[in-house]
């Protein structure tokens, strides 16, 4: 057999765009030459192989159901193998045959080797640096405080538009809630309604969002970023830069690394409750049950030209810096002056629900589309910044959330596996998943030699952020495989960093999307689903939905994996790029191969459900009514690629859907599609078309 194996550019095959959507990126030039060792599959036709046969995840259904559970199939100058059972994927993509298929090619505009797209050693380092920052006793509870947060404020606004009367996209609320859950996650706080940070992150992901990574012409521009702007002109359309937006990802990230490692904040000096973060007086911190003041916060606030800076710190008692370099700091970091009070003669949301096209040139970009974007913000944030303490569960309430410690190991992948891969479960001098004390730090221009451990980011008041007080980011800085990372050298983490909104904002909103819809639809099953809601809450009393109550929501639950298992919001795995020359049953993979687990066709299978294509709840519910997670059930992935925010995820999407049908009914317009008729599209992920619904308020 001849085998053409393009060597691997930065240890990497650089990802196609032709097919580089979260569904099929893949390209590489393996020339399968016709033997009978490739599984059998389309044959195509010359040169672009099968892409004009491929119209979405429902074509990769039908060409299982036609070649069988693995099939071969060539896209472009692609080749795929797909896997298409739970029992392929269990053997040849986890566990030590899973080590063959770890590698990725490059993302489209992927600017470095990070947990998405890395391969090898490195990819190996990221992601365990990642795991071991996020494994702490408390990983639950900082996850909930960053999502009750957004949901609160998310609510506010749903309850505002639905008032309205009229169908809404609840996507577009549910989006910037995403971003934020991502956000407060990394940083330990929320970002409070109006600053710049908040208004940046939403016009980024909102680019994020309108990419369609099959489009042409995105496409083309990613790969030659010059011809955007004589496109657009000549097409009179927009197309969303996406180097561009990346680059702004980027900035942020880099903005708020710099702020995690010197404990720098920016304040308005006219409203303190504008800062980015939200950090602690002195008397704020005391009243804290966890750190009895002891915590030497390093509060910098950076005044506007012309004033003073003040730096209270407890070692170096108030300290003034110059106001040129405050300055400095600002316009590097991006940082300006906070968005003023909302405008409350704005438009609504409302009005611009329709006129928002999410086609895929829809760009929000900084030129072109400031005014849309600050509209589109004042119409996210209530005319009112309301008081940051109403955002967050207290301490006390967190305390009383049971830990998990079986499911945080389940998340962080077995450490079996991870020690098969070569993730030592010991390091030297290190106890394994043990939480790391952060306790030196790489000197960085900003603020030399400032410990990591002088402060703490805040959910607007102290809470148990995690058993050391370390926020996600700090604890990442901290790791060891970060050491001596500066900016001339932080690819790798920037990319790894960006990669975590890259996957887990639209995923998380689609998947929403997608149960939201169902229960629509399946008004007996909505129905079933607010029951249940509303019995556990009489249980407990309590009118807000925790993550420890899920246990007591089957059915519930049934409902989300269902709508996750028809939506596939990933329809197969990232691209596994086979290392060596692989077997996999009769058929020879060649090294560079893109395998790839078909979860489309598995969430799909007949074998494993009865009218597959039905939306059935009750199929996950035992004899007892008793949650039973399905076996061929795999809309995070497969192996040690798997995600990592999958807790996370599975945590928004109950929180968010419970606490929705708690408050409404959802009900589809007069005159709209059945659920099995809903138009989808691939964009990063696979998304409804154009899901609207009213909300009617419950009693
Ligand atoms: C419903 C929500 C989500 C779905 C359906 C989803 C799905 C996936 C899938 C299918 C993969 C590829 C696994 C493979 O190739 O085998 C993946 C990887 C990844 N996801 Fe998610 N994801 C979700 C949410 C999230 C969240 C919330 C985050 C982070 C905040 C996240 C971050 C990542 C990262 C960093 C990777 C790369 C892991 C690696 O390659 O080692 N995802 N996700």
């Amino acid at each position: 057999m001849t085998k053409n194996r393009p060597k691997k550019s930065n240890q990497s095959v650089e990802m196609d765009l032709e097919s580089s959507t979260f569904s099929s990126m893949a390209s590489i030039s393996t020339d399968f030459s016709s033997t009978s060792s490739l599984p059998p599959g389309p044959s195509g036709l010359p040169v672009v192989g099968s892409v004009l046969e491929y119209k979405g995840p429902h074509t990769t259904l039908k060409w299982t159901e036609q070649y069988g559970p693995i099939y071969y199939v060539r896209m472009g100058n692609k080749s795929l193998v797909y896997l298409n059972t739970i029992e392929l994927v269990e053997k040849y993509m986890e566990g030590r045959n899973g080590e063959q298929f770890l590698d990725r090619p490059m993302g489209p505009a992927a600017f470095g080797e990070g947990l998405l797209f890395g391969s090898g050693d490195k990819w190996k380092s990221n992601k365990r640096a990642f795991m071991k920052a996020m494994h702490t006793k408390t990983l639950l509870e900082d996850m909930e405080g960053a999502v009750q947060t957004e949901l609160d404020i998310a609510l506010d606004e749903l309850h505002r538009r639905a008032a309205k009367g009229r169908p809404i996209k609840i996507g577009h609320t549910l989006l910037p809630a995403c971003a934020n859950v991502v956000s407060g996650f990394l940083l330990g706080g929320s970002l409070p309604l109006v600053c710049p940070e908040r208004e940046s992150l939403h016009k980024i992901i909102k680019n994020l969002e309108g990419v369609n990574l099959n489009s042409k012409l995105i496409q083309l521009t990613i790969k030659h970023p010059k011809m955007r702007e004589p496109l657009k002109r000549l097409l009179f359309k927009d197309i969303v830069d996406v180097h561009g937006t990346s680059r702004r990802l980027q900035r942020l990230i880099r903005q708020w690394i710099r702020q995690t490692r010197t404990g720098v904040i920016y304040t308005s000096p006219n409203n303190p409750t504008q800062c980015p973060f939200h950090f602690p007086s002195a008397t704020e911190t005391s009243s804290s049950p966890e750190n009895n003041g002891t915590n030497g916060n390093k509060v910098l606030s950076l005044s506007m030209p012309g004033q003073k800076t003040t730096v209270p710190d407890e070692t170096l008692g108030n300290v003034s810096v110059d106001k040129d370099q405050s300055q400095e700091a600002m316009e590097e970091t991006g940082v300006r002056t906070p968005t003023p009070e909302p405008d409350p003669t704005v438009k609504n949301r409302e009005d611009v629900d329709d006129s928002v096209d999410s086609s895929d040139s829809q760009q929000v970009d900084d030129k072109s589309s400031d005014e849309l974007d600050s509209d589109e913000d004042r119409i996210t944030s209530p005319t009112t910044p309301r008081p940051l303490t109403r955002h967050f569960i207290s301490t006390e309430s967190l305390l009383t959330v049971p830990k998990d410690d079986a499911r945080v190991e389940d998340i962080m992948q077995n450490e079996a596996q991870l020690t098969s891969l070569g993730f030592s479960s010991v390091a030297p001098g290190e106890q394994p998943f043990e939480p790391v004390e952060p306790t030196s730090l790489v000197d960085t221009p900003d603020c030399p030699k400032t410990p990591i451990t002088e402060f703490q980011w805040q959910f607007g008041r102290p809470m148990s952020i995690n058993e050391s007080h370390h926020s996600i980011l700090q604890r990442i800085l901290a790791q060891p495989e970060f050491a001596g990372v500066t900016e001339d050298n932080d690819q790798e983490l920037l990319q790894s960093l960006v990669d975590m909104f890259f996957g887990g904002v639209t995923t998380v909103l689609s998947g929403l999307e997608f149960v939201l819809m169902y229960l629509s639809k399946y008004t007996t099953m909505q129905m079933l689903a607010q029951q249940e809601i509303s019995r556990v809450l009489a249980e407990h009393g309590d009118v807000k939905i925790t993550w420890s109550m899920r246990e007591k929501m089957p059915y519930l639950r049934a409902c989300i994996v269902e709508g996750l298992r028809l939506g596939s919001v990933t329809p197969s795995s990232l691209p596994h790029v086979a290392s060596v020359d692989a077997e996999i049953e009769e058929f020879i993979i060649p090294k560079n191969t893109f395998v790839v687990a078909g979860i489309y066709s598995m969430h799909r299978d007949p074998k494993e459900y009865i009218d597959a294509n039905d939306f059935r709840p009750q199929r996950h519910l035992d004899e007892d009514g008793k949650f039973t997670s399905p076996r061929s059930f795999r809309p995070f992935g497969v192996g040690a690629r798997r995600c990592v925010g999958e807790t996370l995820a599975e945590m928004e999407l109950f929180i968010f859907t419970a606490s929705i049908l708690r408050d409404f009914n959802l009900v589809s317009p007069p005159g709209s599609k059945k659920a099995s008729q809903m138009e989808t599209h691939m964009r990063i992920v696979h998304r409804l078309k154009d899901f609207k619904c009213l909300l009617q308020k419950r009693k």
